[in-house]
């Protein structure tokens, strides 16, 4: 069918036959890279079995928009019971990394931080050793260059490719095939995978070495934990001098400062509600990771650096599990002291 993506998969269900329909020609996408566009952006039809390790807020959603397309999934996750859902819906199940890596031609892993990131590719079990000639690891949790650096040496050691694949966009982006791929790396890897990022996502940018992908990432992320920091300040200062704060989040949405974040989430914010699809704790490590990268380059990043401190507060009053907006109760705390 012209125009349209033809997957080699497992037998596929009706239900997930209907649901075929939503995936979209790469051609049809924008590619942003440092090759050739023309290279770029055939994302040539991947061919073979692919892994996911790491299956909650985010790499449920994306090994589950895989599975729709109809490919032959494989996941793992530290916790098996939540790997049910997917399980019940066509997705195969290893117990643990490396028999994963080692039943699948391309892995994906999207774990929580460094030190899983690591765990989950080289540890006990890890994907690492179930990975050989032809295979491919690609890694899209947020996590600092040197890490990813270290995953990629390992990875390579066995004779397979690494790429570094960090998303942009949150749960619902996540659900809807519409992240952001920054990916850094093996390109032979970035192009063998790249209709599978076009099935996760809605854009993909290749921007060189191993590094660089994380480094974008904890730049964007480094801007969105100030600006949700900042936003939380302006709602609490609103109310303070007896402005509706939801006035404020409309007036927000007209202007110049509109962004989707405050939107989605200010309403929420307002009523004290947090439901989570980017937990804190995350983005505290991301603001963490970022005042390292800084640091590495001795580049003073003090807005960002006030903003982390506020995080850490929120994460000691419990809120590490709820949604990164919850850091406004940080601010709430010092009102009242
Ligand atoms: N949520 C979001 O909006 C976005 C998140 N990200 C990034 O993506 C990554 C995943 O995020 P998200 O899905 O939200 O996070 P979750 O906290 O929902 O999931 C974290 C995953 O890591 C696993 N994990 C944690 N520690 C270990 C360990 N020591 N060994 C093995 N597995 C471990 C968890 O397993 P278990 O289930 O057993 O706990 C789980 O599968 C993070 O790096 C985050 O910063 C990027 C863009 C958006
Ligand atoms: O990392 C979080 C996001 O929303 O992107």
């Amino acid at each position: 069918m012209a125009g349209t993506t033809i997957c080699h998969r497992a037998p596929l269900s009706l239900s997930l036959l209907r649901r075929r329909s939503f995936v979209r020609h790469p051609s049809l996408l924008p590619v942003y890279s440092q090759l050739s566009t023309d290279t770029a952006s055939k994302g040539k039809e991947f061919e073979g079995r692919v892994g996911f390790l790491g299956i909650r807020i985010m790499g449920c959603p994306m090994a589950l928009n895989l599975i729709k397309a109809g490919y032959d999934v494989t996941i793992w996750n530290r916790t098996k019971s939540k790997c049910d859902n997917l399980i019940n819906l066509g997705a195969k199940y290893e117990p643990t990394p490396a028999q994963v890596a080692s039943s699948c031609d391309v892995t994906f892993a999207m774990l929580a931080d460094p030190a899983s990131a690591a765990a989950v590719a080289t540890g006990e079990n890890g994907a690492v050793q179930g990975l050989g000639s032809g295979k491919g690891y690609v890694d899209v949790s947020t996590v600092d260059g040197a890490t990813s650096k270290l995953i990629c040496e390992s990875v390579q050691k066995t004779g397979a490719s690494f790429l570094e694949a960090p998303v942009s966009g949150s749960k619902k982006p996540a659900e809807d095939g519409q992240l952001i791929f920054l990916t850094a790396g093996d390109v032979a890897l970035y192009e063998r995978v790249a209709s599978l990022l076009d099935i996760m996502g809605k854009s993909r940018f290749y921007l060189g070495d191993v590094g660089n992908g994380a480094a974008m990432k904890l730049v964007v992320n480094m801007i969105m934990g100030s600006m949700m920091a900042s936003f939380s300040e302006g709602l609490l200062l609103a109310e303070k001098v007896g402005l509706d704060p939801n006035v404020l989040v409309e007036v927000v949405s007209q202007g110049a400062i509109s962004a989707p974040m405050y939107s989605l989430k200010g309403p929420a914010m307002v009523k004290a509600t947090y439901p989570t699809a980017f937990p804190l704790k995350h983005q505290q490590k991301d603001l963490r990771l970022a005042l390292g990268l800084a640091e590495s380059v001795s580049q003073p990043i003090p807005i960002a650096a006030a903003a982390n401190e506020l995080y850490k507060v929120a994460k000691s009053q419990g809120l590490s599990d709820q949604d990164f907006s919850a850091v406004i109760e940080a601010l709430k705390a010092k009102l009242q002291n």
